[in-house]
């Protein structure tokens, strides 16, 4: 499906609802795999969430996750535990070219049976669990903190627990944060000091509901849409000032681009300041990865440049993300430049019309350009690739009333 976006509101006026961080929740799915007296509220209605549900309840043995990265490298380390059993895990072909041998190699250093089926490195895997004893194990902390999640996740069900040393620059931290946060709530001991990370083990759990806050990397596209706006008020539930998701730091990203957040109870309620003076960006995103698309695309909705650095991770997600960002954003007639892990946009004031963004199967492509319609009318390519985090998206930016036309490949 391919969106024509158009739409002549210019004051924003709706209250959403996003359901539960896809972060939080495949890491609560697994712990519940693991404990399974807990039970969890808001959980995420993403695709992502769903692969990953289905293969903790399944029985295959082949278990193929789509494109969920946090899916591949958490159920990795799940099954390498799993003693007496063997699966495949495999994905989309993406998922074939986005790189498991950082954990996969730190999984043997535990003891772990894994095996490689087609090329060495990617994914597919074969996976023979075993009863882990060992607990001391290091690893590259630059590459993704996804592997350090899945270790840290299965750690308390390990005789031993683990003591896992980082090397390196540590890339994304606050989703390992997250990560140890999310244990602490279950009276799981960890510890984190300087570049040693602890968990002690822990055999069962007390009954407990975990409610899981909503999603900060959708909420971008709201404050995307709020600052590109003429006028905006556009309410969001259910939110925490004090978050365990390092995208949070929106609000502080989005108050340098005329957005103002505010808290009331669980709501977050975004507007549009008044007479605001822009200036050029420059940020250092190492630790918010995600809203990298959402932020760039803002700024050149707005006229102003940036330079975001810290992008590293980018190059492996979904799609290259820098080369996507590169490509679309000139097709827009933006003077933008890319390196291995940062980008430059040079502030313009025209916008091209009507040009179709090709999306790359990531999700992120088509909800970042999709607030540009603000703008100009916008044509988004494969649209239906949001249900990877986010499958409403398309139904709340209709209630903002934009006009979404499905167009034809050769129209
Ligand atoms: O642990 C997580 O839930 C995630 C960690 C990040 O990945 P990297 O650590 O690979 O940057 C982030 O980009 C991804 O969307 C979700
Ligand atoms: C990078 C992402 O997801 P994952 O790595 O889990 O596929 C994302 O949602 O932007």
């Amino acid at each position: 499906m391919n969106l024509l976006l158009q739409t002549s509101q210019h004051d924003l006026q709706e209250q959403i609802a996003i359901t539960g961080s896809k972060s939080e929740t495949n890491r609560l799915l697994l712990l519940q795999a693991l404990y399974p007296n807990i039970s969890l509220a808001n959980t995420s209605n993403s695709d992502d969430s769903e692969v990953m549900q289905k293969a903790l309840i399944g029985n295959e043995e082949i278990v193929d996750i789509h494109h969920a990265g946090t899916a591949m490298r958490f159920l990795t380390a799940y099954f390498a535990v799993n003693e007496g059993r063997e699966v495949v895990l495999t994905g989309s072909q993406r998922m074939t070219e986005r790189p498991i041998k950082v954990l996969v190699e730190a999984l043997q250093q535990l003891g772990a049976q894994i095996t490689y089926e087609k090329e060495e490195g990617y994914p597919p895997i074969r996976i023979k669990g075993q009863k882990i004893t060992a607990h001391k194990v290091s690893i590259p902390a630059n590459v993704s903190s996804q592997y350090i999640s899945a270790l840290l996740l299965v750690a308390p069900k390990l005789e031993n627990g683990i003591e896992l040393t980082l090397v390196g620059e540590i890339t994304s931290v606050p989703y390992i944060k997250m990560t140890l946060a999310l244990l602490n709530d279950l009276n799981i001991q960890t510890s984190f000091v300087e570049n040693v990370i602890t968990v002690y083990p822990k055999k069962e759990v007390e009954t407990k509901v975990m409610t899981v806050e909503s999603d900060w990397s959708s909420a971008s596209y709201f404050f995307s849409l709020v600052a590109l706006a003429k006028t905006a008020c556009i309410s969001l539930t259910s939110y925490k000032e004090t978050s365990l998701q390092g995208d949070s730091a929106l609000v502080e990203i989005y108050k340098e681009m005329g957005v103002t957040s505010h808290f009331e109870g669980n709501k977050l309620t975004l507007t549009k300041q008044r007479d605001f003076e822009y200036k050029d960006l420059n940020l250092e995103l190492n630790n918010t990865p995600d809203i990298a698309q959402t932020i760039v695309v803002t700024c050149l909705g707005l006229g102003i440049g940036c330079h975001l650095t810290g992008l590293h991770t980018l190059k492996i997600k979904e799609t290259d993300r820098l080369e996507a960002l590169r490509i679309e954003l000139t097709k827009l007639g933006a003077n933008i430049s890319v390196t291995n892990d940062s980008l430059t946009l040079i502030a313009t004031k025209n916008i091209n019309q009507e040009v179709r963004i090709d999306t790359y199967n990531d999700h992120r492509m088509a909800m970042a350009f999709a607030p540009l319609a603000l703008k100009v009318p916008i044509v988004i390519n494969n649209a239906d690739v949001v249900s990877k985090s986010y499958p409403d998206f398309w139904d709340d930016l209709k209630k903002l009333n934009f006009l979404m036309i499905q167009k034809w490949s050769f129209t």
